[in-house]
């Protein structure tokens, strides 16, 4: 563990250095890591490989990618932002909350992309729509640690429920969470989420996953999950 973790550090090093300056890496122009203008705001796709990545979460996303070839699987792409449409969606439902009247709603961001590359959250999630399933792969960084050398619990709980979330589609939000922590994840390991929806009743999403360790001998968690689709004519405030 200690061995990833310092390759981890390793990497971020290089790419402070590169920070400071430097131009960036060639990776950051390959066409796979789309780059796209709305509101004259620049809006990277974070769910693809940076030089954080251990060899374990390089290689699963690797068969993943082939695994999306015949179309059964896609990548979802992951943002900062939500688009134009998803932040209006959710403002609607909104109405009244602190950040409508404030310039703070355009610095808004999701929290698991606000770290430095390797730092924190770096994961990529899968989709099987035919099944109602995806797969995250995530490989938790050193800002997130609890008991020292190992991943903070209301980190993983961040991560299953951004897993589960994504096996629903559209505008929810998370209504209950229920997770056994069984075994602690070291910290800079790399973790696959596998989560699916278990039903789907009016606008009620129930959602079940388990985390397991990339060799799967390693059960960390399992979680259920339920996710209301948001009604619009409501407000929540
Ligand atoms: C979450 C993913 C979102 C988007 C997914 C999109 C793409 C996925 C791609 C990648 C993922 C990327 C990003 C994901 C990003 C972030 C994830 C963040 C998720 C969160 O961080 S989210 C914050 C924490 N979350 C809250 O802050 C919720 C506070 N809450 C409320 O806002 C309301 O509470 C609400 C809206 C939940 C419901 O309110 P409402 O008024 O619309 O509906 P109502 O109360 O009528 O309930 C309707 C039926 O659900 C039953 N019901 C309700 N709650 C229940 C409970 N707890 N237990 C058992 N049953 C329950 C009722 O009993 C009734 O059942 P019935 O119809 O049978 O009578």
């Amino acid at each position: 563990m200690l061995r990833s973790c310092t390759a981890g550090l390793r990497s971020i090093w290089a790419l402070r250095g590169r920070r400071e300056g430097a131009p960036r890496l060639s990776m950051d122009l390959q066409p796979a890591r789309r780059l796209f203008s709305t509101e004259k705001v620049i809006h990277k796709d974070w769910a693809l490989p940076n030089p954080s990545w251990s060899k374990d979460l390089k290689l699963l996303f690797d068969q993943f990618m082939k695994k999306c070839e015949d179309g059964s699987w896609e990548r979802l792409p992951s943002y900062k932002r939500r688009s134009t449409q998803e932040s209006e969606d959710f403002k609607t439902y909104f109405l009244g909350s602190a950040l409508q009247t404030q310039s703070l709603w355009k610095k808004a961001q999701l929290f698991t992309r606000g770290f430095e590359d390797g730092l924190g959250f770096e994961y990529v999630i899968f989709k099987n729509n035919d099944e109602k399933r995806t797969v995250c792969l995530f490989q938790g960084g050193p800002y997130l640690q609890g008991v020292p050398g190992l991943l903070h619990g209301g980190a993983m709980a961040t991560m299953i429920d951004i897993a589960l979330g994504s096996c629903t589609g559209g505008a929810v939000m998370t209504a209950n969470l229920n997770i056994n922590f069984k075994r602690p994840v070291p910290l800079c390991s790399v973790v696959v989420i596998n989560s699916q929806l278990d039903k789907l009743e009016g606008r009620k999403l129930f959602l079940s996953c388990n985390v397991r360790s990339v060799d799967e001998k390693t059960l960390y968690s399992e979680a259920t999950g339920l996710f209301i689709k948001l009604d619009p004519e409501k407000s929540s405030t």
